[in-house]
């Protein structure tokens, strides 16, 4: 087991576990991305995005990037969601301009019956970023490991891409049930084993993307979406060291469902954009903290309008007492057109206001 070095900066741990901070963590999903310079010239050096991600020298380098230029408050693992289904023999690959694809996805039963949990070890070239990154990270901030959810990735088994309207496997969901439901079962089993071993190679936290959760009509979403992110919840190691490792749990969409995710065993919620915080806040009460949800478009608006959305933001979610906990995010991923002076305004905000809130 590798000694790394103690944090220095532990608030997005606290407020994740519903501990008092001085003022509000935060950190941006996909942080790491197209719209800052440094990462497309190293993706340029490493040849094609896949090249970069399954390369941990240079995942290591693109993680760091953008806690170089911002002061941000934790660190996520550079990778996709989408090494998983490639582990399972989908073939994964990105056409140039387009999103990610499979060359193999799962359309009959035979393709479904023939599924099997990957050995971990094909994974192997994750857990080694993960350690090179705590390392390098030197007890900065806390890193972040994560996992699509096993509905979202199995969204991407069946339709072989991304989707507006899910038809193939909403299709195999009502016709077939059993099938959808032997690949979520797998997709669950792996999931819990990825981010275990992600925890045992160094990752502070881990999170749950489940992208495609609020594509699902109400009573799907409990059957197909939630019921198996409370499965891998209960599998995961909580404790490494004497130490929580808390799990946050994002479904975009999810917002009319805040009240039963509250309750599958996670630290935190995620939220989009749509919630509003203070809302949240009431309805989940002192069960998990949150994470959320400025619209990641209020980044192309002016450092003015940054400010004020970021002030409007934090002032409806509140001071967190006792019990609760806030970390600042946007709801989505960020674009990779926004200005990276856009991040700087953000951040600076969010630190300056959430000081500003607790000292009154
Ligand atoms: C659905 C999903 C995927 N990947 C992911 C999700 C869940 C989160 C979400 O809902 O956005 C998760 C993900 N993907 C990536 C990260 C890195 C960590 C971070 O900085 O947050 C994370 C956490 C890097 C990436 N993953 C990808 C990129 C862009 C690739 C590039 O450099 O060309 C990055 C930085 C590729 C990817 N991977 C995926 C898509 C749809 C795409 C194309 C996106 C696009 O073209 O904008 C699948």
């Amino acid at each position: 087991m590798p000694q790394f070095a103690p944090l220095k900066n532990d608030t997005f741990l606290r407020a994740l576990l519903r501990q008092p901070t001085e003022y509000t963590p935060v950190w941006l999903m996909r942080q790491a991305g197209r719209y800052l310079p440094e990462y497309r010239a190293t993706r340029a050096r490493a040849g094609s995005f896949l090249g970069l991600a399954k390369n941990p020298d240079y995942a290591t380098e693109v993680t760091l990037q953008p806690l170089d230029r911002y002061p941000l408050d934790a660190s996520i693992l550079f990778s996709d969601i989408l090494t998983v289904p490639d582990a399972m023999g989908l073939g994964l690959y990105f056409a140039d301009g387009e999103g990610p694809k499979f060359e193999r996805p799962l359309r009959t039963e035979s393709d479904v019956m023939a599924l099997q949990v990957p050995d971990m070890a094909s994974l192997d070239y994750v857990f080694k970023a993960v350690t090179q990154i705590r390392t390098e990270i030197n007890g900065r901030v806390p890193l972040i490991g994560f996992s699509g959810s096993p509905w979202t990735l199995a969204c991407y088994m069946v339709e072989g891409q991304g989707s507006r309207e899910f038809h193939t496997i909403k299709k195999m969901l009502y016709a077939r049930p059993d099938l959808m439901h032997r690949i979520l079962d797998i997709n669950a089993t792996a999931v819990a084993q990825y981010l275990n071993a992600q925890i045992d190679a160094g990752a502070q936290a881990v999170m749950i993307f489940d992208s495609w959760g609020g594509a699902l009509a109400d009573g799907a979403y409990q059957e197909f979406s939630l019921r198996y992110m409370e499965r891998v919840l209960s599998r995961l190691q909580r404790e490494k060291d004497g130490v929580r490792i808390p799990a946050i749990v994002f479904t975009k969409g999810g917002g009319i469902w805040l009240d039963e995710m509250a309750d599958i065993g996670a630290d935190a919620l995620g939220l989009d954009w749509t919630v509003n915080l203070g809302r949240a806040r009431a309805l989940v009460g002192d069960r998990v903290a949150l994470q959320g949800n400025l619209d990641p478009a209020i980044l192309f608006a002016s450092p003015e309008q940054i400010r004020a959305e970021v002030e409007r933001s934090l002032t409806a979610y509140g001071v967190p007492a006792a019990g609760s906990g806030h970390v600042f995010n946007l709801g989505h991923g960020i674009s990779q057109f926004t200005p990276p002076e856009s991040v700087t305004a953000m951040v600076e905000a969010v630190h300056n206001f959430s000081r500003r809130q607790r000292a009154v």
